[in-house]
């Protein structure tokens, strides 16, 4: 397939960043709200889910393995409602082959939700999903008992079939993947056994938390997660914080445009997944929390960030990727105006996510005339104070919309306009990134 590349013209902002913005719903939180419900026995209500690509791609997949979903766009944009689940009776054999579009999410935990069920379901995706690596799932759940077809195959289109005798497993996981540890988990639910995933370092986990609302008991310490089955999910009421994935654009924004100052409301502070502050903060930057409750066991609050004329280059730890692994290419932005060089030790994981993110990392920054270079999986980027964007600078976000968004941030808080071929790709996750931005700049 060919895509013609559109190229968005992204002009610099009119005026600092100013005042209050509210993010949309939490991605991680919003798929596992709708695939849980999905599983559970019972109507859950749902609220402040993410209406984005991503997240409907897990509620197309519900509602074709027979959960009844009935949500509805808010006058906010987030999607609320009820999903009725199909609990003891377990999913329905599909029709056709269950499209995953560009959502490693839904693929991947989907394969955990049918594995232990009589059901042959085949996982398809768009082109960058076909190319992500899908073993670290299936070796796992091949060990439970599941199977999948073709076999030996590593990647989609692949065919599950499940089995409703799992066993139960101690797993050591290769690398720090939530997505890995909620597969093995929701499997897990359903086996004979506690079944435990020790990973290498803390992923994010929104699993563990949000199991024991639908009435299924997790234990969870740094590094390992277990749940003991067989067991069932009853319906619950799941509200979404705000994405902090989605925050780190607006408070990177205002850490690099001149005279800013911005708060984000109603985010979810979950540390596994507010890395980005500590990040910007060892850069020497003016960013804080503030914690205003919990949604579950969902923390949730402020974070308010400004513009630093004086950041400089810091060294993030390998145990602490996991924790700003969709914010890498965003700090990489920031990093590129700090004085010094920063390193981001051990980030090979970002090669297998929408696209190569390190390749199109180095790539972007040296159209910004910036140094950045990878040495084994660590990423270095010297940074230049007072960087001035080149006229005519063109991105390509590769149709990812991380890299889109970041892109775009190089034009709005740069000194020229600047193209960023697919900025569409933003609707995968924040839709709306531009006007936001775009909002608190008037
Ligand atoms: O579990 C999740 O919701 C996610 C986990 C992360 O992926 P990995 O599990 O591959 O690290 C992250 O990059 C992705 O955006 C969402
Ligand atoms: C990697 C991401 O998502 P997924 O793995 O669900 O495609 C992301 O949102 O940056």
């Amino acid at each position: 397939m060919s895509h013609e590349a559109i190229h968005t013209v992204v002009n610099p902002l009119p005026a600092p960043l100013h005042g209050s913005a509210s993010v949309p719903g939490d991605k991680s939180i919003s798929h596992r709200a709708v695939l849980f419900a999905a599983m559970a026995e019972g109507t859950s209500r749902l609220s402040g889910v993410l209406d984005s690509e991503d997240v409907r791609s897990s509620i197309r997949a519900v509602s074709q393995l027979g959960a009844e979903v009935s949500l509805e766009k808010q006058p906010d944009g987030s999607l609320a409602g009820g999903i009725t689940g199909w609990g003891s009776r377990g999913p329905k054999q599909p029709d056709g082959a269950i499209d995953c579009g560009n959502s490693g999410t839904t693929a991947r935990l989907l394969m955990g939700v049918l594995a232990p069920w009589d059901v042959q379901a085949e996982l398809a995706g768009d082109e960058s999903l076909t190319r992500r690596p899908m073993r670290r799932i299936t070796a796992p759940l091949m060990k439970m008992g599941a199977r999948f077809l073709p076999e030996g195959r590593e990647t989609l289109p692949l065919t599950i079939c499940g089995s409703p005798r799992l066993r139960a497993i101690t797993y050591d996981a290769p690398m720090a993947s939530a997505q890995l540890k909620t597969a093995v988990l929701l499997a897990g639910v359903y086996a004979d056994g506690t079944t435990t995933l020790n990973e290498p370092a803390p992923s994010r986990n929104h699993t563990e938390l949000m199991l024991p609302e639908f009435g299924v008991t997790t234990t969870a310490a740094e590094r390992t997660a277990s749940v003991t089955g067989p067991a069932r999910l009853t319906a619950c009421e799941v509200r979404v914080p705000g994405d902090p994935s989605s925050a780190a654009f607006l408070v990177c924004a205002a850490v690099l445009k001149p005279d800013s100052s911005i708060q984000v409301e109603n985010v979810s502070l979950n540390t596994a997944r507010i890395g980005f502050t500590r990040t910007l903060e060892r850069m020497g930057a003016e960013v804080s929390v503030r914690h205003m409750g919990a949604e579950g066991k969902e923390p949730f609050g402020l974070i308010s960030a400004c513009y630093t004329s004086n950041l400089h280059g810091c060294e993030v730890p390998a145990e602490k990727i996991a924790a700003i692994v969709d914010e890498v290419p965003v700090l990489a932005l920031v990093a590129a105006h700090a004085r010094g060089v920063t390193v981001f030790r051990e980030v090979g994981e970002l090669r297998v996510k929408e696209t190569d993110r390190l390749a199109a990392i180095v790539e972007g920054l040296e159209v910004l005339g910036v140094d950045a270079w990878i040495d084994g999986n660590d990423l270095y980027v010297e940074g230049q104070p007072g960087l001035h964007t080149p006229e005519g600078a063109l991105f390509d976000s590769k149709m990812d919309h991380r890299l889109a968004m970041t892109w775009a941030l190089a034009g709005l808080c740069g000194t020229a306009p600047v193209q960023v071929a697919h900025f569409d790709s933003v609707k995968i996750s924040y839709p709306r990134f531009l006007s936001d931005i775009e909002r608190l700049a008037r």
